[in-house]
Parts: structure tokens; C-alpha cells; sequence
């Protein structure tokens, strides 16, 4: 599938990309944001992991996850989300999209761990590609985008939500964020330590990626991880009227502000892409790294139990 920064998806995607895009229930969602939404809209956009309800009336979408039981980012979920952005973006109708999760409590697991243990070379550099994609496709998007983080929201979920343009995360002490990669034995990558830089800033980056820090709603809020902290029910609404603001300025003026704050970050990965992909692959195949992640698996698994 020829994406504009030169992705390439997996074979089954490349031969038939909308084989990923079936299903689906999207014709008899609910309308996302005060009506018009459903009908052949949704079921242009949506895809059986990716539900989007568009509201053509305010030019807006609600994209929701679906991947039960936690949104883990699958090689599958992170491609029909690339695929849904960018079907959005290319409908001149839509002028912002809202990210938020079905499942219920959990926004995203992050990166699928699956993806990462006992797979070859191969794999990962296919993974690592859709997952560069995925973040450069929502962190450089013209569209106005609007996190409405109803769940938990750890390291792939949290990089998502930083992608964004604001955040809105529900007041549940449960609900935590932020990059714990290191709690896992992994690195973050320069990329993503460079937007959570751009976020929170340099001190508390160094403190917080170190650490594997993962705050609550509370101290998300205090530390600027996110923008708003507001009840459960609300998440949505505020997401709406979030959007509404940011949709009240011109288009054009607050794109060129975008690129223009954005762009020295994503050059530093477009210049060295496939480096990026080669450290990754050659860090994820080591015996200790395949190690802590089998290790960090088996205890959420029985963690469960
Ligand atoms: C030198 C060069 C360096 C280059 C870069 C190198 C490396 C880059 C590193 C890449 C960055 C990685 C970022 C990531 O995203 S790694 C993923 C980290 N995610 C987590 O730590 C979250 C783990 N999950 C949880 O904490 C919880 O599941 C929860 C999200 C809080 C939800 O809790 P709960 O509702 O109680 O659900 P369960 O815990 O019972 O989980 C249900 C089910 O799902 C499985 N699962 C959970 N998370 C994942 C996951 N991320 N991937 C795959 N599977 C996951 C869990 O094991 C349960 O499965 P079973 O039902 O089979 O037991």
C-alpha cells in the first residue's frame, strides 16, 4: 500500500488493503457528534478493529479501538488505523478526528507484546515500520486530533495519545499514563523521548522515562501529560467541545503552526528511518531483551489468574 512515507503494509494488506477494512457494524453506530453520523460515511471509513462514526455536519469523526481485551497494537490494529486516518484525512468533509477506545478501561495496552517475543527479523521490521507509520501519520496529521483517553493508557497508548493535539483523560485512579518501557527492561525510542520532551519537558522526561513512570489522572494533569482531567462520563463531550476550539481557528494558520512546531521532530526520524528500523530489530532480538519481555508477559498473564 503506497502511503506518503513510504510504508510498506503486510502482504495480505498490499494485495487487497480493504480486505483489512471488511466487516462491519459501522452502518448502525450511533452518530458521534450530535447526529448525521452512520449510513455509507461510517461504512466507508470503518474496519473491523477501528470504528468511526462521522459526523459530516461538524467535520468531525469519532475514531474508537476495538481490539478486545485491552487494544494491544497489533500489526493489525496499528494498519487499520493508518488506513482509517488516511481515508479520513484524504475526505475534505472531516476536519478533526477524536481518538478514544470500546473497550472498556483500558484506552491501550500499547504495543502488542506478542508482536515483540519469539518472532524473526522479518517480523519486527515489519512491525517496527507500522508502528513508525502509525506515529508519524497521526503526529504530522493536518486534521485537528483530540485524545479522549477513557481508559488506561501505558507506552504505545501513551505515544498515541502524545501524537495528539490535546488530551482529555478520565478521573479514574486506575486510568494511568506515560511511558514504562524501562519497567519492561526496553528503551524508548529517540523519536518518542523527543516528543515526550516536546510534552512535558526535559527534567521531568529524564525523571519520568528512567523510571517507567506511569501517572494518575491527577498527576497527568499537574505534570502536563494531559490537557484535562474530567469525570468518566464526560471524557467525550469534553473531547467535543476541545475539538470545537480547536476547529474555531482557521484551518490553514493552525496546519502551518503545526508543521511548523512538529516538523523538526518527525525530519529526525524521516532522515534515518531504516537506522531506526535496523537498532530496533537488532535490540528486540537479543536473548536478555527477548528475555525481560517474555518474563514482563508470563506476570500480566498471571497476574490475571
Ligand atoms: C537501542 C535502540 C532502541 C530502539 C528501540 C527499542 C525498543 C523499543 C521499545 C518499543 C516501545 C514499546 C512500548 C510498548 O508499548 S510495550 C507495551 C507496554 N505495555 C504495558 O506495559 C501494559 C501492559 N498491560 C497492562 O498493564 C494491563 O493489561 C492494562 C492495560 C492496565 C489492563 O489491565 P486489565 O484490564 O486488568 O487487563 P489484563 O492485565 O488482565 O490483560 C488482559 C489480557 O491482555 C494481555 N495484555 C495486556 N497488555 C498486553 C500487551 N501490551 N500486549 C499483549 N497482551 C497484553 C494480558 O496478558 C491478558 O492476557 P490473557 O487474557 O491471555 O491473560
Amino acid at each position: 500500500m503506497a502511503l506518503a512515507s513510504g510504508v510498506r503494509f503486510p502482504a495480505r494488506a498490499l494485495l487487497r488493503p480493504w480486505s483489512l477494512l471488511r466487516d462491519t457494524t459501522l452502518g448502525r453506530s450511533e452518530p458521534a457528534a450530535g447526529g448525521g453520523g452512520g449510513g455509507d460515511g461510517a461504512r466507508l471509513f470503518g474496519s473491523q478493529r477501528v470504528l468511526v462514526e462521522p459526523d459530516a455536519a461538524s467535520g468531525v469523526a469519532v475514531m474508537k479501538f476495538r481490539n478486545p481485551p485491552v487494544n494491544s497494537l497489533s500489526l493489525e490494529l496499528l494498519t487499520e488505523l493508518v488506513i482509517s486516518l488516511e481515508k479520513v484525512e484524504n475526505d475534505k468533509t472531516f476536519r478533526g478526528v477524536i481518538l478514544t477506545s470500546a473497550c472498556p478501561r483500558v484506552f491501550s495496552a500499547g504495543l502488542d507484546l506478542t508482536e515483540l517475543c519469539g518472532r524473526n527479523p522479518a517480523h519486527y521490521t515489519e512491525y517496527w515500520k507500522a508502528v513508525q507509520e502509525l506515529w508519524l501519520r497521526t503526529y504530522l496529521s493536518s486534521l485537528v486530533l483530540v485524545a479522549a483517553i477513557n481508559g488506561a493508557c501505558p507506552a504505545g497508548g501513551c505515544i498515541i495519545a502524545l501524537a495528539c493535539d490535546c488530551r482529555v483523560l478520565a478521573d479514574n485512579p486506575k486510568y494511568h499514563i506515560g511511558l514504562n518501557e524501562t519497567l519492561l527492561g526496553i528503551t524508548t525510542p529517540f523519536w518518542l523521548k523527543d516528543t515526550y520532551v516536546n510534552t512535558i519537558g526535559h527534567r521531568a522526561s529524564e525523571q519520568a522515562l528512567q523510571l517507567g513512570s506511569l501517572f494518575p489522572p491527577s498527576e497527568a494533569l499537574q505534570v502536563g501529560l494531559v490537557d484535562q482531567v474530567v469525570p468518566e462520563d464526560q471524557v467525550l463531550s469534553t473531547a467535543l467541545s476541545e475539538m470545537a476550539r480547536w476547529l474555531a481557528v482557521p484551518d490553514h494558520a493552525r496546519q502551518l503552526t503545526k508543521t511548523m512546531m512538529r516538523k523538526a521532530t518527525a525530519d529526525r526520524l524521516l532522515r534515518q528511518r531504516d537506522a531506526d528500523i535496523q537498532n530496533f530489530v537488532s535490540f528486540i532480538c537479543r536473548d536478555s531483551i527477548q528475555k525481560s519481555l517474555q518474563v514482563y508477559l508470563e506476570k500480566l498473564r498471571q497476574r490475571k489468574g
